[in-house]
């Protein structure tokens, strides 16, 4: 019985972490909890009573006693009175700070009770300078417009003071949807996001406000959740979501031809590195058998790099590019389970990409690849290939390929899903974090690094992920988690590499030898 509940619960936590909601999804929800009957007072209590279980476990008394508390006018504020309250209980010397002449009614009644009890409650900031922490209660997910005179003011000068602040929901000021900053934005050191994931907490804009992020359950029963969330379904990659789609499990009878045949077709004299990268990467995803296409010239350095791989000299041009496509006897492009193609290709190689394009089999553009296909004007023929095709462009490659849709630096969410519309193909756009789409699913990686903005980190993935694909060919897969956990298990070496090297530390071949560590860690 025990396990059983012990197991059920792990499998609501898990649940309950890949969801990602918009704010107006979290009003619905919320709605909907009300309207069966639970009380929103009862509602406010425990969810600060959560709140300040965890400012207590982070900041105990013994190394912070004052700490001042921002109140805004919505529920948000609320929430932020009752912490006021609480840890006033708890010994702390607390103050608020509390811009706003009109409160909602809950939130006013708290204001009410947190005078009576002395805690002193201040119109500006000033009086607040001397706190050893903040807690930000101006906005939750009901922020819809700039921060406007006096509260911008306070915004900028908390964010001038050097003290930790702890964000509620959201940092104020943040769109709950988009991460813009909406004028201004306090920059917190931690975000305790209250139910489910808000996904303007998961867009790139917004990492510079966020800090440390965290989720507090308030066990928001999942069948009200299920029945809000309708497409487009937005989910974060968690290490068991990525780690059940990774080939790790295999057939004690199986061959190396069972274990999926990658084609890498990349490099060109002037971008030799590139194709080694590409090809460890390739290498680390443990495919069966790896064949990598390259200009004649280059040949013999990829053949001393990755002994294990079939280098395929091609035809060049006076550029040093690949001419043409020139495949060992008996072999044509369909022997291949996948094709990985324009890393350090150079656009001089453009006969090649129809060539690719024609084929039928799944097929992963990068690169070169992605800035021939953006010249070529072609990505909606994507839709008429007779087998999947993977974009992995960043916001620059994203604009050239598709010019006319969401700006992805604005709004990375609602870009790569037009562009999935557009293409018929799965998208990765690269970044802090990374999103993944195809259709109505999107997948972010939550997680990840800086020290992957680095050159050659991108080509890494192109050859892990095209490994990836070529393993799961037999397998009942969707490709867009396949993708997804590509990007997670590169973002984790990432992680990892930084842990130990510093964040500095983690170019693209460094990163290359973490990959396998991250399997064994969390497998
Ligand atoms: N419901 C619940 O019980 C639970 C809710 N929870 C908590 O509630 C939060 C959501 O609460 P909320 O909906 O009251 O919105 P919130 O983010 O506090 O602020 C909106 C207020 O600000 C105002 N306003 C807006 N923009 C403005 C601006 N630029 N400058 C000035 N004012 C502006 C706007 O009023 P308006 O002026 O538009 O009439 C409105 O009054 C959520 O994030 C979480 O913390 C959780 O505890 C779970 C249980
Ligand atoms: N600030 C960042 N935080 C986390 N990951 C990043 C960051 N910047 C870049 N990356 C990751 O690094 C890789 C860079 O790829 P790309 O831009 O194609 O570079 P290259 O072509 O030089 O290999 C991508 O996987 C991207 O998601
Ligand atoms: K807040």
């Amino acid at each position: 019985m025990f396990n059983q509940n012990h197991s059920h619960l792990a499998a609501r936590r898990e649940q309950i972490s890949r969801i990602v909601v918009t704010a107006q999804q979290m009003r619905n929800i919320e709605e909907r909890i009300f309207t069966k009957g639970m009380p929103v007072a009862a509602l406010m209590e425990k969810v600060a009573g959560l709140i300040t279980r965890r400012i207590i476990e982070l900041y105990p008394l013994s190394q912070v006693s004052r700490i001042g508390i921002l109140v805004g006018p919505g529920h948000n504020g609320g929430d932020a009175l009752v912490v006021a309250r609480e840890l006033h209980f708890q010994g702390y010397q607390v103050a608020v700070c509390s811009p706003f002449s009109k409160l909602k009614d809950l939130t006013s009644q708290h204001a009410q009770y947190v005078k009576i009890l002395e805690i002193p409650v201040h119109e500006s900031l000033e009086p607040l300078a001397e706190c050893d922490l903040f807690i930000d209660g101006l906005f939750g997910f009901g922020l819809e417009r700039s921060l406007s005179s006096p509260v911008d003011q306070i915004v900028n000068q908390l964010n001038e003071w050097s003290q930790p602040v702890v964000s509620i929901d959201l940092p104020s000021g943040l769109h709950t949807d988009t991460g813009e900053a909406l004028g201004t934005a306090v920059q917190a050191t931690h975000t305790f996001c209250l139910g489910l994931w808000k996904l303007g907490l998961l867009q790139d804009q917004a990492l510079d406000y966020v800090g440390a992020a965290e989720l507090i359950d308030f066990d928001l029963p999942l069948t009200d959740i299920q029945a809000i969330l309708e497409a487009p379904k937005i989910q974060r990659i968690t290490p068991q979501s990525a780690i059940a789609t990774l080939p790790l499990k295999r057939s004690p009878v199986t061959h190396k031809y069972k274990q999926g045949h990658l084609l890498l077709i990349c490099g060109s004299r002037r971008y030799t590195g590139v194709a080694i990268l590409t090809g460890l990467g390739a290498r680390a995803s443990g495919v069966g058998m790896l064949s990598i296409a390259v200009p004649e010239s280059i040949k013999p350095l990829l053949s001393a790099q990755l002994p294990e791989a079939l280098i395929i000299g091609c035809p060049e041009t006076e550029s040093g590019a690949i001419a043409q496509l020139q495949l060992p006897e008996k072999t044509d492009l369909s022997s291949f389970d996948a094709i990985a193609c324009g890393p350090g290709l150079t656009v001089d190689a453009k006969p090649i990409l129809q060539e690719v394009l024609d084929s039928d089999r799944p097929l992963v553009l990068d690169a070169d690849g992605l800035n021939i296909l953006a010249q070529m004007g072609t990505t909606q023929t994507l839709q008429h290939r007779q087998a999947s095709t993977v974009l992995t462009p960043h916001a620059g490659e994203f604009k050239r390929l598709f010019p006319d849709t969401v700006d992805p630096t604005k709004d990375r969410i609602a870009a790569v899903r037009a562009a999935t519309e557009q293409s018929g193909a799965v998208v990765l756009l690269k970044g802090a974090r990374t999103a993944i789409a195809q259709a109505d699913c999107v997948w972010v990686n939550p997680e990840s690094t800086p020290a992957l903005a680095r050159g050659g980190s991108g080509d890494v993935l192109t050859g892990l992920l095209g490994g990836l694909i070529a393993q799961a060919t037999s397998k009942d897969i969707p490709l867009v988690e396949i993708v997804a956990s590509a990007a997670w298990w590169h973002s984790q070496a990432g992680i990892l590499a930084a842990d130990e090297r510093t964040e500095m530390g983690v170019d693209a071949f460094t990163l290359t030898k973490y990959l396998m560590f991250v399997v064994s860690r969390f497998s």
